[in-house]
Formats: structure tokens, C-alpha cells, sequence
């Protein structure tokens, strides 16, 4: 047992499915504090951030859109452990509120996928001028991490793979922040995947799937039952070897969540990917 403050924690994106779970989770993690919480949606302010979540207690933190003032009072406070903001909001803010929470020292811990390559390299050079710990993770559970490790393993093998993510029917991004990373660490192999065959022509557009820069095809599902599932699917003459994830449940994420706002403290530069800090 340390004497140490809790942290002060801000969670952006509140009254989301991801928002309420990590809400709960930072509650009832005793080295957290909840200080904030954000959601941009009128319907939800002034709320009580616990009630929403689904907590039986109240915790005394109303759901505010003032993100700025938010990160200003949390700043100010120096008798705290700098401050850590948790992001699942949406790919079109994702990126100004990283830059906002950096400007004010206040640690990103970034679930929301949707960023563009020049965007998380833009990040990372902002994130070393001020020497603050920035974390994106693109998936927060350990199963995919595994997942990912065993793809990377069995990469070494087959020289074909695709990648098919299924989601539910109300994401907003396509292909999901995860396939794009499983792509790239297949990638940074340094290998060539699917060396073509035959000509092909897709007679409905789309047919075959995005192509990631690795060349690695990638296929999004999106239907209402669904949460989050991937399966990586190798090929060889006479075999297919498929790997699988899938959740059933958001509370999956949180153990990842939760290392990320401790972990992040001691960093001072962006880092991507759960791996890197397990
Ligand atoms: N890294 C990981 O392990 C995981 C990542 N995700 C990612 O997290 C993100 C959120 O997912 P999920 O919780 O399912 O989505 P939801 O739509 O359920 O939640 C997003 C919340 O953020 C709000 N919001 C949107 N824009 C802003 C903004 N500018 N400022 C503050 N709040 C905002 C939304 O309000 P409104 O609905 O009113 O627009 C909503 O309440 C997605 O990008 C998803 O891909 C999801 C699961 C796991
Ligand atoms: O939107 C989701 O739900 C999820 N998004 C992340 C992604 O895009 O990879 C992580 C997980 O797949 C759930």
C-alpha cells in the first residue's frame, strides 16, 4: 500500500457504451479518482455520471460538454498526480480533443479509433515537444493482443491472410481501428501477402474488401447482435488456419483501461498499442 494521491481521471465520451463502463471501472478502482466526465450530447448534462453509468450510488460527478474548463480545473490542481483523460468519443473529435488534453498536461488515454496515420504521427510529435505520455490503443482487451501475437507467429508460415472484423451495427469508422493495426503488425514484417494468382474483377465494388498498405485485405461486417469479433484467416495449399476473437461483454476493455491510466504517468511521448505497455 503507497500514500500516493489517487489520480484524477476524465472521462470523454460518458454517456457512450464505452464511457459508462470505464466510468464504472475508475469507481471502483481505489487508486483512481473520477474527477470529470464529458459527453458532448445536450441530452446528458448536468447528470449525475455514476446514476447514468448504472451505478446504484451517485458519485457527485455531473456530465458537463465544457471540455476545456474541464482540463483547466484538473491542471490547476497540483496536489494531485497529473490528470488523465479517457477518450471512446467519436473519429471526427478524437483528434482536437488529444491536442487539447496534451496542451494542458493532461494525459490521453485514447480508445476511439478512426485516426488517420498523419494524424497519430502529428500526435506524436506534439506529445514529445511536451514531453507528456499520450497512449492510443486500438483495442484494450488481451485476447486480441493475443490474437495478434499468434497472428504474427503463424505470418512466418502462410504467405496468404485476410482479415474479417464484424462489429456492431452502430460504429461509426470502417475498417475497425484494430484490423488496421493487425494489418500493419503483419506488415512490419516485412513480407508480401497475397501474391495474385489470376486477374480479378470485382463486379460489385467492394467485393474483395479494402486493401490495407500491406496488402492485406480486410472485410467489415456491421449488424445489430454483434459487439466486436475478428478473425484472422490464413491460407495454404490444403490447409486454413483461422483465429478468432470475439467479446461478449464492454467490461472486456476495462483491465486494459485501467493499466493504460496507471502506466501512463511514466511516460512522456506517444506510445500505440496495448502490447507495448503489458
Ligand atoms: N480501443 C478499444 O478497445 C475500443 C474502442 N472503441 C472505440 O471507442 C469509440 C466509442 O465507442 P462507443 O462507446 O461504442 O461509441 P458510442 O457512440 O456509444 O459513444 C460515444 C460517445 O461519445 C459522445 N461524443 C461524440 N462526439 C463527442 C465529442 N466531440 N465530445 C464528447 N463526447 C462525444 C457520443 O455522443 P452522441 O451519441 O450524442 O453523439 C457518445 O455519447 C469508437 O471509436 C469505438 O471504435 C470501442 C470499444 C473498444
Ligand atoms: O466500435 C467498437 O465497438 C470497437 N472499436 C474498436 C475498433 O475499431 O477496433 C475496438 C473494438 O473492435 C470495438
Amino acid at each position: 500500500m503507497t500514500n500516493q494521491a489517487p489520480i484524477p481521471v476524465i472521462v470523454n465520451g460518458a454517456a457512450g457504451k464505452m464511457g459508462r463502463e470505464v466510468i464504472k471501472a475508475v469507481a471502483q478502482a481505489p487508486d483512481l479518482n473520477l474527477v470529470g466526465a464529458i459527453d458532448h450530447s445536450l441530452e446528458h448534462q448536468d447528470k449525475d455520471a455514476g446514476e447514468l453509468a448504472g451505478l446504484s450510488e451517485p458519485l457527485e460527478v455531473p456530465i458537463t460538454n465544457q471540455l476545456e474548463p474541464m482540463l483547466g480545473y484538473v491542471a490547476g490542481d497540483r496536489q494531485s498526480p497529473p490528470g488523465v483523460i479517457v477518450d471512446f468519443t467519436h473519429p471526427d473529435s478524437v483528434y482536437d480533443n488529444i491536442r487539447s488534453a496534451i496542451a494542458y498536461g493532461i494525459r490521453p488515454v485514447v480508445g476511439t479509433t478512426g485516426l488517420s496515420p498523419e494524424q497519430i504521427q502529428d500526435l506524436a510529435d506534439f506529445a514529445d515537444k511536451a514531453s507528456t505520455g499520450c497512449l492510443i490503443i486500438p483495442n484494450f482487451s488481451i485476447g486480441m493482443v493475443l490474437l495478434q501475437q499468434a497472428a504474427i507467429a503463424a505470418s512466418k508460415y502462410f504467405d496468404h491472410v485476410e482479415i474479417i472484423e464484424l462489429h456492431h451495427n452502430q460504429k461509426a469508422d470502417a475498417p475497425s481501428g484494430t484490423a488496421i493495426q493487425t494489418a500493419q503488425l503483419l506488415g512490419e514484417l516485412g513480407k508480401t501477402f497475397n501474391p495474385a494468382l489470376v486477374e480479378e474483377t470485382e463486379k460489385l465494388a467492394g467485393a474483395r474488401g479494402s486493401i490495407a498498405d500491406e496488402g492485406i485485405r480486410i472485410h467489415s461486417v456491421r449488424l445489430p447482435g454483434l459487439i466486436a469479433h475478428q478473425e484472422v484467416i490464413f491460407g495454404a495449399a490444403g490447409q486454413i488456419y483461422t483465429l478468432r476473437h470475439d467479446t461478449s461483454d464492454r467490461a472486456c476493455y476495462m483491465p486494459g483501461v485501467l493499466l493504460a491510466i496507471r502506466k501512463i504517468l511514466a511516460l512522456k511521448s506517444l506510445v500505440y498499442g496495448l502490447e507495448k505497455i503489458l
